[in-house]
């Protein structure tokens, strides 16, 4: 039987609600002992390296991702711990192997600036904000994970990403002393 000790946390949402800003910003204000035992993996990139794109979707404009085939290359990593997952899916990996789910929500209309300023064509704006209207995210996290390990935490700018970031370390803290020997990576 292996182990853990590092959690793994997934930091998911909505395209533009800021993942990758809350995940480097994380990785940034982790103490030099914590940071070297965590790592930031852009799902979008690591899908890309790892050769799991299986096509490109004309109508959404972004590529297929083969989930199956991503998983499977994700499963040793996680397996290591202390991985922050920074990906719009978060129902794809083995609940075994995850330890919290920060779902990072925005107010609708700054998601819509930050949208338009990346020239995303009109579809794919208004099917994004109504992803996030709709919750589409947190409650694809509620139906694949216990309660108690997903949590929203909403950011619009600079201060409440950092006090998010906070959170995210009291909590990493609080997880090692909680588990002394580390989280089992086999099923109960
Ligand atoms: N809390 C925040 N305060 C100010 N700007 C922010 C904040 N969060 C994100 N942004 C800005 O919003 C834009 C989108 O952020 P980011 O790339 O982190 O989102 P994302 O959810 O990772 O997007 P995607 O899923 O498309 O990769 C960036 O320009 C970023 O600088």
């Amino acid at each position: 039987m292996t182990s853990r000790l590092y959690p793994n946390i997934i930091i998911t949402g909505t395209p533009g609600c800021g993942k990758t800003s809350h995940c480097e910003s994380l990785v940034e204000s982790l103490n030099d002992e914590l940071r070297s035992h965590f790592q930031h993996l852009e799902i979008s990139k690591v899908a890309r390296e790892r050769g799991c794109i299986d096509g490109f979707d004309q109508e959404r404009d972004s590529s297929i991702v083969d989930e199956d085939k991503l998983v499977d290359s994700l499963e040793p990593d996680l397996r290591e711990g202390g991985k922050i997952i920074d990906w719009h899916c978060c129902d794809v990996f083995p609940e075994r192997l995850i330890d919290l789910v920060v779902v990072v929500t925005c107010d609708n209309s700054v998601l819509f600036d930050r949208l338009s300023q990346r020239g995303y064509p009109d579809s794919k704006i208004t099917e994004n904000i109504d992803c996030e209207i709709m919750q589409v995210i947190l409650q694809e996290a509620k139906d694949s994970y216990a309660p108690e390990i997903v949590i929203e935490l909403s950011s619009e700018d600079l201060e409440t990403m950092d006090d998010n970031v906070e959170r995210i370390i009291q909590w990493i803290n609080s997880w090692r002393e909680n588990n002394p020997d580390g989280a089992s990576n086999e099923l109960d």
